[in-house]
């Protein structure tokens, strides 16, 4: 039996797989889904002339998990009448990123070695059937269906022999916390390519899980960044015209591993990569709202959809909690020059938001000037008056550690870093006295988000760790519960009186500053709040801020 284009299903995707599979797609494709939506006036990528354009359209889990027919269907056929499309996928998510597959993957990595197997079992089991359910729901052939099938239990067993030798060695390390996470990305395309090979796309499946061996690669500089590109380019131009690659947004083996050194939305910077690989025209990220808007919208009624952000408006956005991109994927795409829009899985006739390349966003960072100008007459005036968006990031704790000295003794600050550096905390913000350091700590890594008897937060071995150490610096105490809100614009540095209305409006309203940070980026005002009003806040500033100027 010739497997369906799934370019090494299973564990080889190798040049044979591919050969078979395409001639087999096609076959499949004229023949065997007579009827179906394989619509014959569209153009399918086969007759497109040999330098049509190519896009990269990125699909993240939960839109995967929702919307899979009407991505294939209506984005990614469509893309094909007038361009080439690579498809780049997250792993799946059922209804929400929590219940999601990479997540299911990660708590069966943790629990290899605190419970018995079978709770790993149980994991995988959930992973397997949820692939295979909705194969039956919506893979209308039976043949694809079958193989479709039989590929996803040979990787949800290869998983299984995976976390059995993890539990057996008792070592989760990175690399292998890697290997298990990237089955999330392989089953998702394996998915995705069966599903558009039966409405009539040549479609493959690429693994990027061991796109390259980088063991003597130490940094992630641009170097690194620039051979990855062109090994996932490489590996495209193998395939024939008219070939639609349905890429793993899991990329590998990074040194120091993918989660740990990129995080988690790691596939957005998988779709940059491929689109400088491929030159592609624009890099489409799609989500299940309209583009970036002034503020959540799911939180703001009156937010509003900003056709454009730049780059480092889109970074900090995502930094301070509206998840709009993964903050590495702007310099990629800075770099080579293609436009990142954000567009809407289920509104696909929204022009959506783009993100222009703006050279400057990095020459900023790479300036060889030590002096930048703070003064408002040398910096560019904007005519908005507005900023750009407000976001607020939850789940922050404040880590205060007061000076024992009267004076700081030399090294204090060096010290305090270096210990939440070995014990891999970092800081959202800072701000300091002459005897106290007050730190802004995301919590989702620093604490279990479990409550003790008086509703704190239990702290992770980590946190405790880190204020042992810090203990021998000073008095250490912690704030839980509280978050950051961030004003965000490239405008702010010109607009006088801003971050006094910011805070005053804040105060007008009844909500208490925790701490304040500013000055250190040019581009955003942010502040520590209490967690339970950072709803409330976020609306009365999009009201007192954003709403009135209109
Ligand atoms: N300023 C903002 N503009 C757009 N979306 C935002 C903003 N701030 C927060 N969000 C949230 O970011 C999410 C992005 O879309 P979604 O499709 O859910 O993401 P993902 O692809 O990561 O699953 C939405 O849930 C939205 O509510
Ligand atoms: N599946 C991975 C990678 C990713 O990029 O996810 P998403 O595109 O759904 O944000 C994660 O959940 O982190």
């Amino acid at each position: 039996m010739v497997p369906l284009g799934l370019l090494g299903a299973g564990t080889e995707f190798s040049t044979i797989g591919y050969e078979r599979a395409t001639k087999s797609a096609t076959q499949h494709a004229t023949t065997r889904i007579k009827g179906q939506i394989v619509n014959k006036s569209r153009n399918l990528g086969n007759h497109q002339p040999a330098n049509a354009h190519w896009i990269v359209q990125k699909f993240g889990g939960t839109s995967l998990g929702k919307f899979a027919t009407t991505i294939a269907e209506d984005i990614v056929l469509a893309g094909l009448e007038e361009h080439r499309v690579a498809v780049v996928c997250s792993a799946r998510s059922t209804k929400t990123k929590s219940e999601g597959t990479t997540n299911r993957l990660l708590r069966a990595a943790v629990d290899v070695l605190v419970a018995d197997s079978r709770s790993c079992a149980e994991y995988v089991e959930a992973i397997r059937l949820d692939h295979v359910t909705i194969g039956q729901e919506t893979i209308k052939n039976d043949s694809a269906l079958e193989r479709y099938i039989a590929h996803v239990d040979r990787e949800c067993n290869r998983l299984l022999r995976m976390l059995e030798s993890a539990r057996l060695l008792k070592a989760v390390t990175d690399q292998t916390k890697d290997m298990i996470v990237s089955v999330g990305e392989k089953l998702s395309c394996l998915y995705m390519t069966t599903l558009l090979q039966t409405k009539g796309a040549n479609a493959v499946c690429m693994d990027l899980s061991e796109i390259g061996d980088f063991s003597s690669t130490i940094t992630l500089d641009t170097e690194f960044y620039r051979k990855i590109a062109y090994l996932i380019g490489a590996k495209i131009n193998t395939l024939g015209h008219g070939v639609v690659p349905v890429i793993t947004g899991f990329f590998g083996k990074i040194p120091g591993g993918l989660l740990a050194k990129i995080g988690r939305g790691y596939t957005d910077l998988c779709a940059a990569l491929t689109a400088v690989a491929l030159n592609a025209r624009e890099l489409q990220i799609w989500k299940e709202v309209d583009g970036i808007f002034t503020a959540d919208p799911r939180k703001v009624p009156g937010a509003r959809l900003l056709s454009t952000v730049t780059p480092a408006e889109a970074a900090e956005l995502t930094f301070y909690g509206s998840e709009v991109v993964h903050p590495f994927t702007m310099e990629q795409a800075i770099r080579a020059n293609i436009p990142i829009r954000i567009r809407n899985v289920v509104n696909t006739r929204s022009p959506g938001t783009i993100i222009y390349p703006n050279p400057s966003d990095i020459m900023s960072v790479e300036s060889s000037s030590l002096f930048r100008s703070r003064s408002l007459s040398a910096a560019p005036r904007y005519q908005s008056q507005q900023p750009t968006a407000v976001t607020v990031k939850p789940q922050i704790t404040v880590l205060n550690v007061h000076s024992k000295k009267r004076t700081r003794a030399h090294g204090f600050l060096a010290s305090i870093f270096s210990i939440l550096d070995q014990n891999g905390l970092s800081v959202d913000l800072i701000s300091s006295s002459e005897v106290q350091i007050s730190m802004a700590i995301h919590s989702e890594h620093a604490l279990l988000a479990l409550y003790g008897e008086d509703d704190l937060r239990i702290q992770s071995a980590s946190l405790q760790r880190a204020i042992s150490s810090l203990k021998a610096w000073g008095d250490v105490d912690l704030v839980p519960n509280l978050a950051i809100i961030s004003l965000v614009g490239r405008q702010l540095r010109s607009m006088l009186g801003m971050s006094g209305r910011f805070f005053s409006t804040l105060g007008e309203h009844g909500i208490n500053i925790e701490m304040i940070s500013q000055g250190a980026s040019e581009i955003s005002i942010g502040c520590v709040i209490e967690e339970r009003e950072a709803d409330r806040a976020l609306n009365v500033v999009h009201d007192h801020l954003f709403g009135l100027l209109d």
